[in-house]
């Protein structure tokens, strides 16, 4: 019986692939690290070819650790750290430069000098996107530019473009097929929002030839079969960005529906179905899914550090010695005593997005112990994140009742009670901590039939922990006074 859904979860820190079975459960996990490279200040780039080789290494792993045969999966889904950009020769397979990742400034200057020409409303109108090399067309600009001959060959048709989903696609079905879905397409900033096709204006301001780039699909449907890998061709069954991918995996289907993710950083995302909105407020506009032809939309706001400076208090201030005892000591302090951190090590995020700006500690006194510092850090973690929901509040004009969570820093509950207490607004946990995973195996399911409808999946979420609020208004409003005081002065420093 073909059971099993396999999904490839392609982070910027590892790649993993994790079997489910049809009612949610992890049968098997298997894991590997992958190298970031730092060749300048600011850049961040990967080896694509080792990002294919611990992919196809972490399947096997899997499979071997479960004793689950390859005839046993019904089908993979692949999800993925978005934005990131390889360029690759067709005939050869062979990348003709590292993967731009989406964390690496390399391509500002292409973004600056759009901006100057005044284009940032008209590319944020039709792709909802803020004109910043986080996203692929001035990653893509880079290498055609910076790689003797490559615009040429791309106009030929030799070269190709791809985020992972697209690479490992191509990959696992030896190069028969060059797709990507809607959910990554949307965060290429090349997109169309409204067609959902390549927009021909962006194109040429870009100057990126369409043929480079891969067809545009449903995220849940039988884009191939993997080949040459196992002696059964699997079904591969989605392709969708991770932070899209955990909002399915969250069963967040509902118009108003949130999810945030607290890893590194923060990604909050919100479910607006049919409807387009376009933020006011700083917050990017992306497409969640596409089913069957019916496509839901999505508001996100991404905080740029978040467990990351958990991170910092253990690996910067060695004030902690894993990321798990910040918890407990900073429930030794009643409060944080005025003491307010302010940790955007590389400059705000959403809804400010100020590049610049450095992080910063305020209100010290000679009473400020550690644990205030630790306390205020995790708080950092839920201010950051009521601010990004009060513009989603304020953009969409829904309010935000309840907040599904996941990530690493989601084990934190000191963190998610402060968080409910300060949004006024529960917080929910869901049994199933790998969730963007999940979410994936969702979509590849529904595509071969494993589920048969959203409202099968719907029924499969199990809350683990929810944390009602019960800070006292006037409390409430006091601390995110002290929050706003905090970051204006940050960025007025
Ligand atoms: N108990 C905890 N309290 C606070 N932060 C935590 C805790 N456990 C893990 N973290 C933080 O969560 C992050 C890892 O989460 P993860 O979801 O694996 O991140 P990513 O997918 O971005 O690599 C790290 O930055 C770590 O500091
Ligand atoms: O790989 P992650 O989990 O850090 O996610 C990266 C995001 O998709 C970037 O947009």
């Amino acid at each position: 019986m073909q059971n099993y859904i396999m999904a490839i979860d392609q982070g910027t820190t590892s790649t993993r692939a994790i079997l489910f079975d049809q009612q949610s459960n992890i049968i098997g996990i298997a894991q590997k690290e992958l190298e970031n490279y730092y060749p300048h200040p600011g850049w961040v780039e990967q080896n694509a070819n080792d990002i294919w080789a611990s992919t196809v290494g972490v399947m096997f792993e899997v499979l071997a650790k479960t004793g689950i045969k390859d005839t046993q999966i019904a089908a993979i889904g692949i999800t993925n750290q978005r934005e990131t950009t390889v360029v690759w020769d067709k005939e050869s397979g062979q990348p003709i430069y590292f993967a731009i990742v989406w964390q690496s400034r390399q391509s500002d200057s292409y973004c600056e000098a759009f901006k100057a020409q005044g284009l940032e409303e008209m590319i944020k109108e039709k792709t909802g996107l803020l004109l910043d090399p986080y996203f692929s067309a001035s990653k893509i600009r880079f290498i055609l530019d910076h790689v003797a001959g490559a615009q040429e060959r791309a106009e030929r048709g030799e070269l190709l473009f791809g985020t992972m989903d697209t690479w490992l696609l191509w990959k696992l079905s030896q190069g028969a097929k060059h797709m990507s879905d809607v959910s990554n397409a949307s965060r290429t900033m090349l997109m169309n929002l409204k067609t959902l096709d390549y927009d021909e204006e962006l194109l040429k301001l870009w100057n990126i030839p369409r043929c480079m780039l891969p067809e545009i699909h449903d995220t849940s449907e039988v884009y191939s079969y993997t080949s040459g890998l196992f002696d059964h061709p699997i079904p591969i069954a989605a392709l969708v960005g991770d932070q899209q991918a955990a909002l399915f995996g969250q069963t967040c289907f509902d118009a108003g529906n949130v999810k945030n993710t607290y890893g590194t950083g923060c990604f909050l995302l919100m479910n607006t179905k049919e409807k387009i909105i376009h933020s006011q407020h700083g917050l990017l506009t992306c497409v969640g899914w596409r089913i069957k032809g019916q496509t839901a939309y999505v508001l996100e706001g991404s905080v740029f550090v978040a467990g990351a400076a958990i991170q910092w208090l253990r690996d910067g201030l060695a004030i902690i010695s894993s990321s798990s005892e910040s918890e407990s000591r900073a429930k030794q302090v009643n409060d944080c005593d005025g003491v307010y951190v302010v940790p955007s090590f590389t400059g705000l995020g959403a809804p400010y997005w100020k590049p610049q700006v450095k992080g910063g500690i305020l209100g010290l006194t000679r009473g400020t112990k550690q644990e205030h510092i630790i306390r205020a850090t995790i708080e950092s973690l839920a201010y950051q994140t009521s601010d990004v929901v009060f513009a989603m509040q304020e953009d969409s004009g829904l309010a935000i009742k309840k907040m599904q969570v996941d990530g690493g820093a989601s084990r934190n509950d000191f963190l998610l009670q402060f968080q409910s207490d300060i949004l006024n607004t529960q917080v929910i946990r869901s049994t199933i901590s790998e969730t963007t995973a999940l979410g994936a195996a969702y979509l590849a399911g529904l595509a071969v039939g494993v589920w048969k409808h959203q409202d099968d999946i719907r029924k499969q979420f199990q809350v683990a922990s929810i944390f009602e609020p019960m800070m006292e208004e006037e409390n409430r409003i006091a601390h995110l006074n002290g929050w706003k005081r905090a970051i204006h002065a940050i960025m007025e420093f």
